[in-house]
């Protein structure tokens, strides 16, 4: 058995590599069948190693926007780094590929590696443009064309789940803070996972996913169930009803002092305690005694206004004279503008009556199917709430489900590979190409530049042509104040040739990058296109090229 088996089966599905974990579902055999079976053709055809380039990338960005965060970059150069079929994969496909493939192919699979491959990328967390490759994959033909499907798998979903949460971060703006709860509703357990890395990576703040923060360092955070809730029925139930004051340790009567709470409350809240739920109370005081520095309780089970608030006020004033802060509460239905400013109005008057300074800082959770444009109408309305908690939409990503990054072939030993359509936005831009980023003096990004790679890059202050990929007419000369040499090597000689950054590291690149965007590329509505070019040089190349490959149709 492989050291890769090992570890997958000893210690579950991931792997620790001292860095950030790498999912042990990604292997060699993570792809579609097609790449193994024009493995053994090339094989067959002499053609294993013909110098090829691909490129990977998208056509056009997710969610009617005009940018992409590009993610999943560290988990692509972990998948190289241990690229290698274990003695079951190639038994396996001894098995699955057609009687009569030949034994010497099975033992040249079996010493294939990806050392002889060198991976181009731009750093992740960066914001991306369509057309620009995100990634240049160039070497053998066999190795670079086997790598396609697990590096597409790998890229497409987790820049498309960046790019979604930057832009709830966007929308829901800097102060407010962003809990990832999707696990139960996202596409299987895989899903979940990388949902929760990568919407942390896009710009939410934590995930009530336990394992995603064991595995990546992920701050963990949530509330509880309207089980919980509703596994009370009444005070009598209640086992535990004392604490002790936390910095005398004499112990009170928390049920005793929510009651008398409860009473004075009802006046100054004028709610009738006879519609309040007894059963929630004895929930809330339950929880307060298992986590009394960090009560946090959900208030709309039975109505929020008559008894959900009521019953955390209780059981937070309770709380307070025993000398703990009560942390806030969570709303789970109804209008989430209204309850969160009737909430606040709550605690504000609470603090005022009761002298509790500290209420006026009780955070307020909202959740229940939110999305980004429930919380662009929030904002519009007006509402208090400190913390969302999104899920289903978030992490199925609603809006668009998949992003289309796609992997091609654009040379091979030297010679340039176009591949043509009807559909102009699918003709592929051949050759081997360097890209930059040109930045005006404001520091915002003007346009990316696609060059072949013989050309000389673009300087600062120099006037440069860049045209339009596809249509003559359209042209514009740039004086760039900066120029952003986009890719780095990576991956080289068998090795990863950059220092990696963490998850934080990168989490933080995507604000940054966002920073260079100017809002008008970022809106949520109509945004303006970012302009991505090519150089006259490439303009040519493309064109000619594009001429020679096209059959000339005859009429008769
Ligand atoms: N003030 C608001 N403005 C816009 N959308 C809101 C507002 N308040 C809540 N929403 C959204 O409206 C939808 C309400 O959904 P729905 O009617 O299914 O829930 P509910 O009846 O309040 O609660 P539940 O069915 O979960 O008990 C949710 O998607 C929620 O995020
Ligand atoms: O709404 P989301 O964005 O997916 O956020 C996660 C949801 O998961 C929980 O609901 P639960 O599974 O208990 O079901 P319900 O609230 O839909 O009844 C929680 O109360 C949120 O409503
Ligand atoms: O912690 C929470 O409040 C939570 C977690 C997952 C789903 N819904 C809510
Ligand atoms: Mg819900």
């Amino acid at each position: 058995m492989s050291d890769r088996e090992t570890r997958c089966n000893a210690g579950g599905q991931f792997m620790d590599r001292g860095r950030m974990n790498q999912n042990g579902v990604v292997q060699p055999l993570l792809t579609d069948l097609y790449q193994i079976t024009m493995a053994y053709a090339y094989w067959k055809s002499g053609k294993t190693d013909d110098h090829s380039v691909f490129d990977l990338f998208f056509r056009s960005n997710p969610f009617h926007g005009e940018f992409t965060i590009f993610a999943g970059l560290d988990e692509c150069l972990r998948f190289l780094e241990s690229f290698h079929y274990s003695e079951s994969d190639i038994e396996y496909l001894r098995r699955t590929l057609p009687e009569g493939t030949e034994n010497e192919f099975f033992d040249y699979l079996g010493d294939l590696t990806a050392k002889d491959v060198t991976l181009h990328a731009i750093d992740e967390g960066t914001v991306a443009f369509p057309r620009v490759p995100i990634i240049k994959v160039e070497g053998p033909l066999i190795i670079a064309q086997l790598l396609e499907t697990t590096l597409l798998t790998l890229v497409n979903y987790a820049s498309l789940m960046a790019t979604n949460a930057a832009r709830y971060r966007m929308v829901a703006g800097k102060h407010v803070n962003l809990l990832e709860f999707g696990l139960r509703r996202a596409q299987g357990p895989d899903g979940g996972l990388s949902a929760s890395k990568y919407s942390y990576t896009g710009g939410f703040d934590g995930t009530s996913n336990v394992l995603a923060g064991k595995l990546f360092n992920i701050p963990v955070k949530g509330t509880h169930a309207h089980a919980y809730i509703t596994s009370f029925s009444g005070i009598e139930e209640l086992k535990a009803r004392l604490l002790k004051h936390k910095l005398t340790g004499v112990t009170g009567d928390l049920l005793e002092l929510a009651i008398k709470y409860r009473q004075k409350l009802s006046t100054v809240l004028n709610v009738s305690m006879e519609e309040s739920s007894e059963g929630e109370l004895a929930a809330m005081v339950s929880y307060a005694i298992a986590f009394p520095d960090g009560f946090m309780a959900l208030v709309d089970t039975y109505d929020v206004k008559r008894s959900g608030l009521l019953n955390f006020c209780a059981v937070a004033l309770a709380l307070n004279d025993l000398g703990y802060q009560a942390v806030g509460i969570r709303i789970d239905s109804g209008d989430l503008a209204y309850l969160s400013c009737l909430a606040r109005e709550t605690f504000e008057r609470v603090a005022e009556r009761f002298k509790v300074q500290w209420f006026n800082k009780l955070t307020i959770v909202a959740s229940n199917d939110i999305n980004e444009e429930t919380i662009l109408s929030l904002n519009e309305q007006g509402h208090k709430i400190d913390c969302f908690g999104i899920g289903t939409h978030l992490v199925t990503c609603q809006r668009q489900p998949a992003l289309g990054c796609v992997y091609k072939l654009v040379e091979i030993n030297g010679q340039p590979r176009i591949k043509l359509s009807q559909d102009v936005e699918k003709v592929t831009m051949p050759g081997h190409k360097n890209a930059y980023r040109l930045y005006s003096s404001d520091g915002h990004a003007l346009i990316d530049l696609l060059q072949k790679v013989s050309e000389t890059p673009p300087e600062v202050g120099q006037k440069v042509l860049c045209r339009h990929p596809f249509q003559e007419s359209k042209r514009a000369y740039v004086i760039p104040s900066r120029v952003e040499p986009l890719y780095k090597i990576y991956w080289q000689n068998g090795k990863i040739t950059q220092k990696l950054p963490t998850l934080e590291l990168v989490r933080e690149k995507v604000q940054k990058s966002l920073k260079t965007l100017r809002n008008d590329h970022k809106r949520t509505l109509n945004p303006t296109p970012y302009k991505v070019s090519v150089s006259d040089n490439l303009y040519n190349f493309i064109h000619d090229l594009w001429l020679q490959n096209a059959p000339i149709g005859e009429l008769s």
